[in-house]
């Protein structure tokens, strides 16, 4: 491949394990695909190796076809909607490779950039692309964009594919992998100029039995407390993944079972302000002893292998808009049947697992399918200054995305910020609306 050197023993370990995930199965499908098309879509269930495995099989693909590549020019970018994904990503594609983190490998999420000149390969927040796309809106530096877990539709990637869409008939050379958990509105086949390939890679899910609760817990983080506990006292050996909406409550809840359980249990926390290194290994590497039972307190999920047992407690701390007031608030709010479905999946990876649902049956059918899009729980406003700060003259209402809100709503929008003054007459950004602009995006984005 494209890195010359003498590999180390623990290279060839990580590339045996690497060579069992399900999407090594249709490696040289994908590679034919990609090689023949600009754009390709591929879905795969959770840990089927989408987000490490993929963006090096386009950078060998590239390499084939460019004997002398310039890494200035060809840099391929893989999103992230989330932060602690990237990082974690990028860390663990860096050590497949043999290459120190920052060099070969990056990233770059919030304010923490650990990529350099020598970077051929990537890892960012979507939020982080969509800043760049100000600066760059053709995204020249880029050879390949891999969007990631489009199923989450976040307001980000949301947003990159009105830029991707302009930018991939602008630059012909540009090519784009877009890749999903499950079916997603980017499948469609009139959102791009022509029907894109899909590539759909089978799973290995194994049978996971969903035990539901005969009433919905009154307090949830109690609940996924005692719950934690219980299996480790009455159920076989098997690692544990227990799902929380943010610091906080992880840092209760790792406290309340280690204090319950101490060393018979590793308990292990995930958020993305704490993922260090050496936290990262705890989460991917087996308990010390096999009589350790690992229990992860996670706010969002990474595919980790050796978990058999989910606590799903229903709920995730998600963006939601209230229109009378114009205010974005972060709330904990039901999550959907497709994410309840997501997080179940999680048990099942390694061998047959079992979901706790700390909720009823009835709440289970009571859950709306799938994930509204972000940008249907964002104040437009803020929508609309982000736009025009990246794109300037952008015509919102010619700009298509793959989940678009409803015309009206720009138009109202537009209207408000001129009302406020953050537009003027022409729809520029006033110098107040510069100001907005800036903050939101640092809110929104970072
Ligand atoms: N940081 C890491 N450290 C150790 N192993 C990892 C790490 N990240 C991934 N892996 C291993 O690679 C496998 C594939 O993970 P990957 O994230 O590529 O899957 P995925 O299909 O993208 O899953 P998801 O859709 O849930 O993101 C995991 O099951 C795990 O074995």
């Amino acid at each position: 491949m494209m890195m010359k050197k003498a590999y180390s023993a623990r290279y060839y370990e990580i590339l045996e394990e690497r060579r069992n995930l399900p999407v090594w199965m249709q490696k040289e499908e994908f590679l034919k695909t990609f090689k023949e098309n600009q754009i390709v879509m591929l879905v795969g269930e959770t840990g089927c190796g989408k987000t490490t495995q993929i963006p090096q099989f386009v950078l060998e693909a590239i390499a084939d076809e460019n004997p002398n590549p310039n890494p200035s020019k060809w840099v391929v970018g893989c999103t992230q909607p989330r932060r602690v994904a990237a990082i974690s990503a990028a860390r663990r594609v860096a050590q497949e490779m043999g290459v120190e983190i920052g060099q070969e490998v990056g990233y770059s999420v919030g304010f923490e950039d650990r990529s350099s000149p020598q970077t051929v390969l990537k890892y960012l927040t979507d939020g982080m692309l969509l800043r760049e796309a100000a600066a760059d809106p053709l995204l020249e530096r880029y050879k390949v964009i891999v969007l990631d877990d489009v199923h989450e539709r976040s307001l980000a990637t949301n947003l990159l594919s009105g830029i991707l869409k302009k930018a991939l008939i602008s630059r012909p050379d540009l090519k784009l992998v877009v890749m999903s958990q499950s079916a997603t509105p980017w499948f469609h086949k009139d959102f791009f100029r022509s029907e894109p390939p899909l590539i759909t890679v089978p799973g290995r899910l194994h049978p996971v039995e969903i035990l539901y609760t005969p009433q919905p817990a009154m307090d949830y983080l109690e609940a996924a407390i005692r719950k934690a506990i219980q299996i480790h006292m009455c159920e076989p050996p098997g690692d544990v993944l227990v799902f929380l909406t943010g610091a906080e409550e992880i840092r209760v809840a790792c406290r309340r079972i280690s204090r319950s359980l101490g060393d018979q249990v590793k308990v292990v926390p995930l958020y993305s302000s704490f993922l260090t290194p050496a936290m990262q290994h705890m989460i991917f590497d087996p308990a010390p002893h096999p009589a350790v039972r690992k229990i992860v307190v996670a706010e969002a999920s990474l595919a980790i292998d050796g978990i058999v047992y989910v606590v799903d407690p229903g709920v995730s701390r998600q963006k939601v808009y209230y229109p009378p007031t114009g205010l974005e608030s972060l709330l904990v709010s039901p999550i959907s049947k497709a994410c309840a479905e997501q997080r179940a999946g999680r048990a099942g990876r390694a061998r047959p697992g079992k979901c706790f649902r700390l909720y009823t049956e009835q709440n289970f059918s009571d859950l709306s399918e799938s994930r509204v899009p972000e940008i249907c729980r964002s104040n437009l406003e803020n929508t609309v200054l982000i736009l025009k700060r990246l794109l300037g003259h952008v015509n919102l209402l010619s700009f298509e995305v793959v989940d678009p809100p409803h015309p009206e709503s720009f138009m109202w929008a537009l209207n408000d910020l001129c009302y406020l003054g953050a537009i003027d007459d022409e729809g520029n950004l006033t110098e107040l609306g510069e100001e907005m602009s800036l903050e939101v995006l640092s809110l929104n984005l970072l």
